[in-house]
């Protein structure tokens, strides 16, 4: 299913925007392919021209000059129907109309396709369940009773919602907390890995470039392309001291973004044992394996809570002890995701399979061990190249 990409790719060719009024254009002469199935980051500073540049894909703004193509074919020769079933888009806040419901929302772009009434119900169902948005419980709520991160689901299931090879993201979670903003992140990799969708997406965060990107392009002014490349080789060497400065410092950190949960080890000895285990059992599982915490689990195999040995002896069960487990990482989390939760923790991190299910831990060891590792990776290329 995820062989071949349902994306398309686009190419810019030459592009310049010039506001009318203004001497200098806000888009100089771009030329850039970003390549079917991928997601393409535009990095840069404020004004540099990112969303003039995203928004002249779907034409809400038209180019001055140059040439757009979509799957080969020139944007410019797309009425509006054909422009929404190729490019979805998704913006901050998720401006989402305050007036329609969730389900009404997600259905905008199949209703003015035209589609019938139980083809969009059935694809909006579909898509909140592909954005984990319970349909029986959302679907008739209005934008201002969700979360941000609710909303920016919604948000995203509406830019998928009539099956575009384009998605056009711009700044997507800027506006929700961080932790939210990880989670919608994790959500997008997961989504994509099936979808394969060639999706543009603008950030200020270089982080979060580094971390959804195959390619990241870091713009300068007018949208002038100052290195366009994987997070990995910008990381590594950065073309010029603005990218330098965006990269910023602890590069060697940052590399713990590009790396996944699912990358590392985290089949360790934790016990993890169904909280309806008697006490003492756990307590002899504990001796046994020489530990001193045992995560408990619910009946479908989620994280609970943490518990310590010394508070088995006086329970007759498990019902009501330890200490409940905030922050959880999926497979998909970034190994930077990971630290924060184990600092957040004070403890190990809980990893997480895709139903939510309990699949290991790691401990800041494995961290520690991976930056030591990419550090002598650096130190062997760098003495390598000199
Ligand atoms: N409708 C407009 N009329 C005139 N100038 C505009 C218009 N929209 C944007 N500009 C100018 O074009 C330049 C690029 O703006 P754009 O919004 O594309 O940048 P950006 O990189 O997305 O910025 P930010 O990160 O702050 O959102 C800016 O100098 C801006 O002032």
């Amino acid at each position: 299913m995820a062989d071949k990409p349902s994306g398309a790719e686009i190419q810019l060719e030459h592009v310049t925007k010039r506001y009318p009024g203004s001497s200098e254009p806000a888009v100089a002469d771009v030329t850039m392919t970003i390549p079917a199935g991928k997601i393409v980051i535009l990095v840069g500073p404020s004004g540099c021209g990112k969303t003039t540049t995203m928004r002249m894909i779907n034409r809400l703004i038209e180019p001055t000059s140059g040439r757009i193509t979509i799957g080969g074919e020139d944007v410019l020769a797309f009425n509006g129907d054909a422009l929404r079933r190729k490019i979805g888009y998704a913006i901050q806040q998720a401006g989402l109309f305050p007036h329609f419901t969730v389900a009404q929302n997600i259905g905008v772009v199949p209703g003015l396709l035209k589609w019938s009434r139980k083809r969009i119900n059935e694809r909006v169902d579909e898509l909140m369940d592909l954005v984990g948005l319970d349909p029986a419980e959302f679907r008739d709520r209005y934008p201002r009773q969700l979360s941000g991160g609710q909303q920016q689901r919604v948000g995203v299931a509406r830019a998928l919602a009539a099956d575009p090879p384009v998605l056009l993201m711009d700044e997507p979670f800027g506006a929700v907390d961080p932790i939210t903003r990880g989670n919608l992140q994790d959500e997008l990799l997961r989504l994509q890995e099936n979808l394969r969708k060639t999706i543009v997406f603008v950030t200020h965060d270089f982080d979060e470039a580094v971390k959804l990107g195959d390619k990241i392009a870091v713009l300068g002014e007018k949208s002038s392309i100052q290195q366009y490349d994987t997070p990995e080789a910008i990381l590594a060497n950065p073309a010029n001291d603005m990218v330098a400065g965006f990269v910023g410092a602890g590069a060697s950190l940052k590399q713990l973004t590009l790396l996944r949960v699912r990358d590392v080890d985290y089949s360790d000895g934790t016990v993890a044992v169904p909280v309806d285990t008697p006490p003492d059992e756990l307590r002899k599982k504990l001796a046994e394996k020489g530990e001193t915490y045992a995560l408990l689990l619910d009946s479908r195999r989620r994280p609970l809570r943490w518990v310590h040995v010394r508070e088995l002896s006086s329970v007759t069960s498990l019902a009501t002890v330890g200490r409940p487990v905030d922050d959880l990482v999926s497979l998909q989390s970034t190994l930077q995701d990971a630290l924060e939760a184990i600092l957040a923790e004070g403890g190990n991190a809980v990893v997480t399979g895709s139903r939510g299910e309990y699949v290991g831990t790691i401990d800041i060891t494995t961290v520690t061990d991976t930056i030591q590792q990419l550090r002598n990776e650096h130190t062997d290329k760098g003495s390598g190249e000199s």
